[in-house]
């Protein structure tokens, strides 16, 4: 595999911030486009706020709820600055505001709650959203499949690609295409879909698909010293905080794959083909942690779509751990999604 092909997995990297201060952060590297968008990736941008405010909070805290809003487009060719603002501390919960500037212009932010780890014996009402036939379970061959080698015969087959065509320039330029495989088979995140996920004709309110993190993180517990040396100090910067050295990576790669393909599954949900869009961009999203994401498992992601009015979508996303079953966050993310109208679309397609 070549260099760059190995780099697009790397999220260590990809999300990698500079202390500027011990609340302004930087990014290393600029903010990459996904493949077909002219701006920075939402997920970057959610996932960065999230690491930038990790950097500020005792280790005994973890984050339990982020409320975001991409405000302008992020510029591909400029680096990130972001700025943590500490709004409250208590002994339950820290609220923290991200700022995210670049070219001195405000073009996202994000309010992200932390509560503080709770033993067992305060424990109180116990309940887990479980799917009990999810527990230890793989994705099924015959229901799913990796995402490059279906997209290869389900989107790039000359039959099926000249269908694709006519719906967007994009599907005529095979340089493009190719990213797109590129993306499905090197990219930071692994996809099992449904066999029908690019174009279904059958009606349906759910879409459920599989998804995981390349890059090893690691699960292992913090060092029990930290959290004490943080709150007697809570203005020093905190050590590096890596795939490899701390288990709340989890919270931040789970962060970067939430916003990958959710919107794009949109016309799954209206019996059309994905990608018939000709302008899409995500405006805010929101995340729940019900408890830390193992993003090297299989998460198991139930995807739907109550409601597309006005060009702009609502999608939500419960996500399951696949060793146990057990709901581990739930996403909602509304979208400016423009289409032609649905009656063009299947006229050409
Ligand atoms: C095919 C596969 C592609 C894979 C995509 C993966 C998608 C992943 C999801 C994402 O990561 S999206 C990235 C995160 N979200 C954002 O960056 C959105 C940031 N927010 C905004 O850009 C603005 O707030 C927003 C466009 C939502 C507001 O638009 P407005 O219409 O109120 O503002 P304005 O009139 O100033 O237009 C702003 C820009 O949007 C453009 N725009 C708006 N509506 C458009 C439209 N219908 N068609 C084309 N362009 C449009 C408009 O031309 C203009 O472009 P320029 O800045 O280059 O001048």
């Amino acid at each position: 595999m070549s260099v760059s092909k190995m780099a697009m997995s790397n999220l260590e990297k990809i999300l990698e911030l500079v202390p500027l201060s011990p609340t302004s952060f930087v990014t290393r590297y600029l903010p990459a486009a996904p493949v077909g968008s002219k701006g920075t990736f939402g997920g970057t941008l959610v996932s960065q706020s999230l690491l930038a405010s990790l950097y500020t909070v005792p280790l005994n805290f973890f984050p339990t709820s982020l409320h975001s809003y991409f405000i302008k487009g992020g510029d591909p060719r400029a680096k990130i600055t972001y700025h943590v603002q500490n709004l409250r501390n208590g002994r339950n919960f820290i609220h923290k505001q991200v700022s995210a500037y670049q070219h001195d212009k405000l073009i996202f932010t994000s309010m992200i709650l932390f509560a503080v780890q709770r033993s067992k014996e305060h424990d109180s009402l116990q309940h887990w959203e479980t799917i009990p036939a999810l527990q230890d379970r793989q994705p099924d061959s015959h229901e799913y499949e990796e995402a490059s080698s279906l997209f290869e015969r389900e989107v790039l087959s000359p039959e099926k690609l000249s269908r694709y065509a006519s719906l967007s320039d994009r599907f005529q330029d095979a340089a493009e295409m190719s990213k797109y495989v590129d993306a499905f088979q090197y990219g930071a995140m692994e996809y099992q879909f449904p066999k029908d996920v690019f174009y279904s004709a059958r009606h349906t309110d759910e879409l459920d698909y599989f998804v995981r993190v390349r890059q090893p993180i690691t699960t292992a517990e913090q060092a029990g010293n930290e959290s004490s040396l943080q709150t007697h100090h809570p203005h020093r910067i905190p050590k590096s905080i890596s795939p490899a050295n701390d288990a709340r990576y989890n919270y931040v790669a789970f962060a970067y794959l939430s916003d990958s393909y959710l919107l794009l599954t949109i016309p799954y949900f209206h019996g059309l083909p994905l990608y018939c869009h000709s302008f899409s961009v995500s405006l805010d999203h929101t995340i729940y942690f019900h408890q830390l994401p193992h993003v090297n498992d299989w998460i198991h992601l139930k995807v739907a779509n109550p409601r597309s009015h006005w060009d702009k979508h609502l999608v939500q996303g419960r996500y399951f751990d696949s060793r146990t079953g057990r709901i581990a966050a739930s996403v909602s993310q509304e979208g400016y999604v423009v289409y032609g109208a649905e009656r063009d679309i299947r006229a050409k397609f």
